[in-house]
């Protein structure tokens, strides 16, 4: 398990003191896949850098399976960080090695002899789906062929954490979907926990159980990743869901709702969000049929997977002659318990 206690980290700078970390507390507990998503300067790299034992709280400790990291020095901290394999976004090879050279790297550090090394190798590149190319160079494999050799040479030393810092931001979304099934099954096999550092809400919905929200430097929001997608609660982590769970961008669903406001003036935009078994329930046709007088625009929607099931979100527009109708509309969804969000004119 690994533990933030009241972790505070300032630096001291030329322009003044930067508070990078503030009263940070997170519990990660064994074999899970955790996010933490931040936008840029969130602290997300200080996060990691404790963790590691490169940087030590200003207050507060950071614990890993009972051992204070910043107490720990010179064998006992290398031990320790030989427990945390790390993968990054631009994967960090050396180009002039092949693929299984690359792998070995740890383990000739680690003085493991050299069949060992290969024995041990030839397995990572099973594992992460490279048989066939071991002999390749870098500059011979794609973007994700890159990332399954940073996972392979990142499991090489049998870590008990893998802690993936924006690893799949430098690529495509087909890669991505790609290399995130990957530490999907690596999690399930090896039973590794898995930290996920990342500004892109999509990496977090498809395979993480749990994830912390990081705004300046705090933790602003917590908790199972549908739980969080399902009832978004800070401005910040609304911004982070919708870029999920709209399906144009913000702008076109802005472009659209502005048109709907103007065009019926009177009635309501409302977005519902709902999942597990109300994902695939006949949500609009069961309210029509309770409200005879209201009309129902339906003006854009999708539906995602997480790892706990299915989410999805429905703009619609509400039109009645009947105020009453429009409030006994939205109170039904409630019964239904379907999230309801009335988009004002912004
Ligand atoms: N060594 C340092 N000295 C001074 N300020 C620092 C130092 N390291 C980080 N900071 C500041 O702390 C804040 C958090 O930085 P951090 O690098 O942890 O954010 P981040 O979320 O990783 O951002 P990015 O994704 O851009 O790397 C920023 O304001 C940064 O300028």
């Amino acid at each position: 398990m690994i533990e933030f206690k009241d972790v505070s980290k300032t630096f001291d700078a030329k322009t003044g003191t930067v508070s990078a970390v503030k009263d940070v507390n997170l519990v990660i507990p064994d074999g899970k896949i955790y996010g933490i998503v931040g936008y840029s300067g969130a602290g997300k790299s200080t996060i990691i850098r404790m963790l590691n034992g490169l940087e030590a709280p200003t207050t507060g400790s950071v614990t890993v399976n009972g051992s204070e990291i910043s107490a720990l020095k010179g064998k006992a901290l290398r031990d320790q960080r030989l427990k945390i394999g790390m993968i990054f976004q631009h994967f960090n090879l050396l180009w002039s090695r092949t693929v299984l050279e690359n792998i070995e790297f740890p383990l000739e550090i680690a003085k493991l002899s050299k069949a060992e090394r290969k024995a041990k190798a030839l397995k990572l590149v099973e594992l992460v789906g490279l048989k066939g190319r071991e002999n390749a160079y870098p500059s011979e494999l794609s973007g994700g062929q890159k990332q399954r050799v940073g996972i392979a040479r990142a499991l090489s030393n049998d870590p008990e954490i893998l802690l993936s810092d924006e690893a799949t931001s430098a690529l495509d979304p087909q890669t991505t979907d790609e290399v995130l099934d990957l530490l999907l099954d690596i999690n399930k096999k090896l039973n590794l926990s898995v930290i996920v550092i990342t500004h892109e809400m999509h990496v977090i919905r498809k395979i993480c159980d749990h994830v912390a929200v990081l705004d300046a430097g705090e933790i602003v929001e917590q908790g199972p990743v549908l739980d969080v997608f399902k009832n978004p609660k800070q401005a910040i982590t609304k911004r982070f869901v919708n870029q999920e769970t709209d399906t144009g961008s913000a702008d076109d669903t802005n472009i659209a709702v502005e048109e709907m406001l103007k065009k019926y003036p009177q009635g309501k935009i409302v977005k519902l969000t709902f999942h597990g078994e109300q994902a695939s329930s006949p949500i609009v046709s069961e309210t029509l049929r309770q409200f005879d007088d209201i009309d129902l625009n339906i003006i854009e929607g999708n539906i995602h997977q997480t790892q706990e099931g299915s989410i999805g979100s429905l703009y619609i527009h509400l039109l009645s002659d009947n105020q009453q109708s429009i409030d006994g509309t939205l109170a039904y969804f409630q019964t239904l318990r379907v999230e309801t969000e009335v988009i004002e004119r912004g």
